[in-house]
């Protein structure tokens, strides 16, 4: 798929993409429908992209991967493995639709923080560079602002076996915004079976 980005208006729109096509290797498979208090860590996602705005839609690595959520659905491209393929192949589907921006969710991050978009937009206003959430010194690039401006930077570094999407996201430029953890950190992220307890603890917490 190709784009003449000249003859393509800036909307100002941005898109919300639930990345979950990952395999969940070190929880015993696909994470989405793990549970968490009874609720499947997909929902918690679920909620938290209705909050932050309408436009959602889900990024899968193959067709059928999950039941149908009742948002569209979006496959990954097949030559780039990874997260990668998702955030490219997500970036494409945001040019057809008319988004400029999106904001890129996991579903294993069950507590993101009511304020992640509207901090992410406010850092990345009048800016191209990919506004990046940052918790206890992590950077979190699967809860990043990507505009649709990076996608040439990004299949080029895909062409030549770059898949990494943090260093994707350095090359394309980003802008670090930090969250508080005083409390607990709202990137929390679940990739174990002792994860999941712990965001039990957390949860009993809140
Ligand atoms: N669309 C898509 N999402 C992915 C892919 N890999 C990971 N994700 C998602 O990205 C988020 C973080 O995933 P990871 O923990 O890095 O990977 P994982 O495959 O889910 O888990 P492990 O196999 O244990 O590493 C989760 O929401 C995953 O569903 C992928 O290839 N395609």
């Amino acid at each position: 798929m190709t784009f003449d980005s000249a003859t393509l208006k800036s909307t100002g729109k941005t898109a919300i993409i639930i990345l979950a096509g990952g395999d969940g290797r070190r929880i015993g498979g696909s994470k989405h429908d793990k549970r968490l208090n009874g609720k499947p860590l997909l929902e918690y996602t679920m909620e938290r992209a209705a909050f932050y705005g309408s436009n959602i839609a889900i990024q899968l690595a193959y067709e059928n991967q999950i039941d149908s959520v009742g948002i569209p659905q979006i496959i990954d491209e097949p030559d780039i493995n990874g997260p990668l393929g998702g955030v490219i192949a997500a970036l494409k589907w945001c040019k057809i639709h008319g988004y400029d921006s999106m904001l890129t969710l996991p579903c294993d991050c069950p507590f993101l923080p009511d304020d992640l978009l509207t901090r992410l937009n406010t850092a990345a206003k009048g800016s191209d560079s990919i506004a990046m959430p940052v918790s206890n010194e992590s950077l979190h690039p699967v809860c990043s602002l990507w505009q649709t401006s990076h996608l040439m930077q990004l299949q080029t570094n895909a062409d030549k076996g770059q898949l990494s999407l943090k260093r994707n996201a350095l090359d394309c430029g980003i802008i670090k915004v930090e969250w508080d953890t005083q409390t607990y950190d709202p990137f929390f992220n679940v990739n174990t079976l002792d994860d999941l307890k712990e965001a039990e603890e957390i949860l009993k917490r809140l």
